[in-house]
């Protein structure tokens, strides 16, 4: 509800009309600050006195100034709230930051810098004016920080009301006055501002309560805190310290990836954005129209590979951004097939709702709920989809929520549940009118009928816009020659030839274009117009010429299997990384520059950025997979997968001991740990999160064990007796103990299934239930992998046995623990109220558990949880919960 005042038509007088958040007129807004017994209040304006105040002038003045910019509704502090009703000032506190940045206008009247005077006497100049403006009281208040900061339009009067300029304007001297940085004066988002510098804005502000210094902050941080006047400031701020914590906290654990940073990555590794290429989009009618009409709310920009989507996306994401500042929310995802981290539906709504939370972080009510009972398993373990897709939905329908536009790249390379996600896209992008989204993919008809189901939608074909996307090309081949030229030195008949050849054979396809300038740069300008015809038209044939140039190489071999190891591993691999990963010599491998060399030598498959190296291109990947697999791969895919597995575990069994980044503390916490530098797991990262991934495929792709590395004393054996410890810590400093838990399972069924050595089976059973036991403890503390874990562990336990001299040896009375683990394998919690019906499912794979009250997330490994699949025994609709494959009691120990 939002109380604004209205000229009567007699223009003396003044009304007050409410609304509601959703139908709010536009409307402008004062800042001012306080008189002392001067201002005009809710009642007297009700009353209709108060009239030879000096705060009705203003309220007169803030009329009049609206009427002139056709604004026939304003808001003036003093009077629209009542604040004798403190349920309402509560709200109103609450809600003023976005009052603010709602309103068309923002009026600031300083009452202390006069402009009469000046124009009366001489002696008053235009830098007296400028000193009063500098000095006026208005910028040493604590509320009107957020009253300059919120509003789009600030535009400043004299206590005359003549205008003296707007935020725009003056933006150097109010950075000189309030020491504001100049971005967050241009509009810049508040949350790319640390939590200590936003802080810092108030050092020199001032409030009548002191309280108020703390509570004025709270629009800038977007959180919420029951106002208690009368605590005092420092706890005021205390409290308001400590919700952002907590903010910040469910922030840091909802992100996966940063799509700004992936966006700069992406941009960075295609060679920059060239503007030139995509604003063709901004006078394209279909996207017009998604923009302009309210029922349009879906874009869906499809193309063939290399078309240009992703850049096309960059592009309209930074018109977007301009064009919002911000009155509206983005949120955008890029999906890599290549990098398992941003290559599933998960992903793509932790990284859209991490998004609009950061820059809304008033959303994160949404997650609250969830997040306060379960923690960070709420966004990754098995039930993730469901909890997200709530929370999601949630935030969409969130009456706060502003204009905003989503956007998610490269549909085609979400792997893993892209059906689920793309009904859910069709679902929501027809739930609120004030979501727009904008989608890309190739032509894939999958994808298509899919889409079909949504309302609202446009498509966007890129093929079909063939002439501006030949324009797009061509500026971009001319934009690439003129470069080559410089760097290259060509003749002007060369660059002619260069810049016709690559006209004449592009196709339309941006990639071809980039790739072929990509290759022209590794050769000598004396023989580029000779060499010009071995790029064949095509993406595939010029992958093919890549390829020969490749093998006449030295290091054919060498690059292959990089070719190879890099067209398997489950996300790109850091240089330090992949030099473990492949076999090459030691003079090769021990330094950084000659592996970039190689790199080099791969043709334009590969590119390196900030020290991973990435496929150039999904299509460059794709066709070593499809086109070349029998030269990339003469032993199989199986083989590759087993040499990454096999120099995984050499690699691990060299680097992991105990205490790796030195904490020394048993109980030194995870969240305190800094990565030191050299990093001593720089290498052994990727090995430590997929060795058994790789297993895994290795023996799903073949169907034997031919070196018998899972057999009694094989490599998997002696490295779980020697060092799974280690790998637990390992594990926990990167953050991935859940993926622990699924790679020790998936070993044990491997076992299962595959291999017969019953002792190894059974101390890799051990092994699961310590690390299901102990998980979150040395989550939290890594190093308690060799403390409470062990002493808490049966005596019995393999592992316990195994690795009982790294026991601390200080505590002289030890727990009385069983000799065997206990029947409970571990505890599904979830249920706020007492569970009254269990069932398993027919095939016992599934428990399906039922209490009164509804649950709001599952914690149980592999659960999952389903709605109003039961009855209470009241007859009332029951919350239900299902386990998919969980075993609660186990007997076989
Ligand atoms: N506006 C642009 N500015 C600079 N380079 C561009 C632009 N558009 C395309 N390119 C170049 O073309 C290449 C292919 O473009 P992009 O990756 O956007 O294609 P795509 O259609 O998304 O491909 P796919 O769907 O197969 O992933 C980029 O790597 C880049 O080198």
């Amino acid at each position: 509800m939002m109380r604004l005042l209205k000229r009567k038509p007699d223009r003396n007088d003044f009304e007050l009309v409410t609304f509601g958040t959703d139908d709010l007129p536009p409307y402008a807004i004062l800042s001012h600050t306080w008189t002392e017994g001067q201002e005009v209040t809710y009642d007297e304006l009700r009353a209709g006195v108060g009239k030879g105040k000096t705060g009705y002038a203003k309220i007169r003045f803030c009329g009049e100034r609206a009427a002139h910019d056709g604004l026939q509704y304003f808001w003036v502090d003093t009077c629209c709230i009542n604040k004798s009703n403190r349920g309402e000032l509560r709200e109103a506190i609450a809600s003023m930051f976005r009052w603010y940045r709602r309103a068309a206008k923002c009026y600031v009247y300083l009452s202390d810098v006069s402009q009469r005077r000046r124009e009366g006497s001489n002696k008053h100049t235009a830098s007296t004016q400028e000193q009063a403006f500098r000095k006026s009281r208005w910028f040493t208040r604590g509320w009107t920080l957020q009253e300059l900061l919120a509003p789009m339009s600030v535009e400043f009067f004299s206590k005359e009301g003549s205008r003296l300029g707007d935020k725009q304007h003056l933006k150097q001297q109010i950075h000189e006055i309030t020491g504001l940085p100049l971005p967050v004066l241009q509009g810049g988002h508040l949350y790319q501002f640390s939590v200590n510098e936003r802080m810092s804005w108030t050092e020199t502000r001032r409030t009548t309560l002191e309280e108020d210094l703390a509570y004025s902050l709270l629009g800038i941080f977007d959180v919420n805190i029951p106002l208690h006047y009368g605590e005092g400031k420092v706890n005021a701020f205390a409290r308001l310290r400590q919700e952002i914590d907590k903010l910040d906290k469910c922030i840091q654990d909802l992100h996966i990836t940063n799509p700004l940073s992936d966006k700069k990555r992406i941009e960075g590794t295609k060679g920059g954005l060239l503007e030139d290429s995509y604003r063709w989009i901004l006078d394209n009618l279909d996207f017009q129209t998604w923009r302009s009409d309210q029922q349009s709310r879906l874009l869906w920009v499809k193309g063939d590979p290399g078309k240009g989507k992703t850049m096309l996306l960059c592009g309209i994401i930074n018109e977007l951004h301009k064009s919002i500042a911000q009155t509206a929310l983005l949120a955008y995802f890029f999906c890599q097939a290549t990098d398992l981290r941003i290559n599933s539906a998960t992903s793509v709504l932790r990284g859209l709702i991490y998004m609009l939370v950061s820059q809304q972080p008033s959303l994160i009510s949404h997650i609250q709920k969830k997040y306060d009972r379960a923690g960070k398993t709420v966004f990754d373990d098995a039930n993730a989809w469901v909890a997200l897709s709530e929370i999601f939905t949630d935030i969409i329908q969130d009456p706060t929520l502003s204009t905003t536009y989503l956007l998610i790249d490269a549909l085609d390379e979400c792997l893993v549940d892209l059906p689920k996600l793309l009904r859910f896209i069709s679902q929501q992008s027809t739930a609120s009118s004030r979501v727009k989204w904008i989608i890309s993919s190739r032509n894939w008809p999958d994808i298509e009928d899919q889409l079909e189901r949504a309302g609202h939608k446009i498509k966007l074909s890129l093929e079909l816009n063939a002439d501006s996307i030949s324009t797009a090309v061509s500026t971009y081949i001319q934009h690439k020659v003129l470069e080559l030229a410089q760097i290259k030195k060509y003749s002007a008949k060369t660059q002619t030839a260069v810049l016709e050849y690559l006209s004449r054979n592009s196709n339309n396809t941006f990639l071809w274009a980039a790739l072929v300038c990509q290759n022209l740069d590794q050769i000598r300008p004396l023989d580029t117009l000779e060499r010009l015809n071995e790029f064949p038209p095509g993406l595939d044939s010029l992958y093919h010429q890549m390829l020969q140039q490749l093998r006449l190489s030295y290091r054919a071999d060498l690059c292959k299997c990089i070719l190879a190891t890099m067209a398997v591993v489950y996300r790109p691999v850091t240089l330090h990384e992949l030099k473990c990963l492949v076999d090459m010599p030691d003079h090769i491998a021990d330094d950084l520059e000659s592996v970039m060399e190689i790199i080099r030598l791969c043709g334009s498959f590969l590119t390196v950025r900030n020290g991973a190296v990435y496929f150039v291109h999904q299509s460059a990947k794709d066709f070593l997979l499809e086109e070349a697999s029998d030269e990339i791969f003469p032993t199989g895919l199986a083989e590759v997968h087993y040499s990454i597995m096999s120099r995984s575990l050499r690699t691990l069994s060299l680097t992991l001991q105990r205490d790796m980044y030195s904490l020394r503390a048993l109980g030194y916490p995870i969240d305190k740990v800094k990565q030191p530098d050299p990093d001593p797991l720089a290498k052994s990262r990727y090995a430590c999160v997929f060795w058994i991934d790789h297993l895994s495929d290795w023996f799903s792709l073949s169907c034997a064990d031919p070196y018998g590395d899972l057999q009694a004393g094989g490599t998997v054996e002696v490295f779980i007796k020697e060092k799974y410890l280690y790998w637990l810590e390992a594990l926990s400093l990167c953050k991935s103990m859940s993926e622990g838990v699924v790679l020790i399972e998936k070993l044990e069924a491997l076992l299962q299934v595959r291999a017969d050595a019953p002792e190894l089976l059974k101390l890799i059973h051990d092994a699961r239930r310590f690390i299901l036991y102990h998980k979150v403890a040395i989550e939290n503390n890594p190093l308690q992998a060799y403390a409470s874990t062990l002493m808490f562990s049966p005596t019995r336990s393999l592992i316990r046995k195994l690795f009982r001299h790294e026991e601390p040896t200080w505590v002289t009375i030890r727990p009385a623990i069983g000799d065997k683990w206990s029947a409970c394998l571990a505890t599904l919690e979830g249920h706020s109220d007492g569970v009254c019906s269990v069932a398993f499912s027919h095939d016992g794979t599934r428990l399906a558990s039922a209490s009164a009250r509804s649950p709001s997330h599952t914690t149980g490994p592999g659960s999952h949880r389903r709605r109003g699949t039961g009855r209470s025994r009241s007859g009332t609709p029951a919350a239900a919960r299902v386990y998919k494959r969980y075993i609660l009691a186990h007997h076989s120990l």
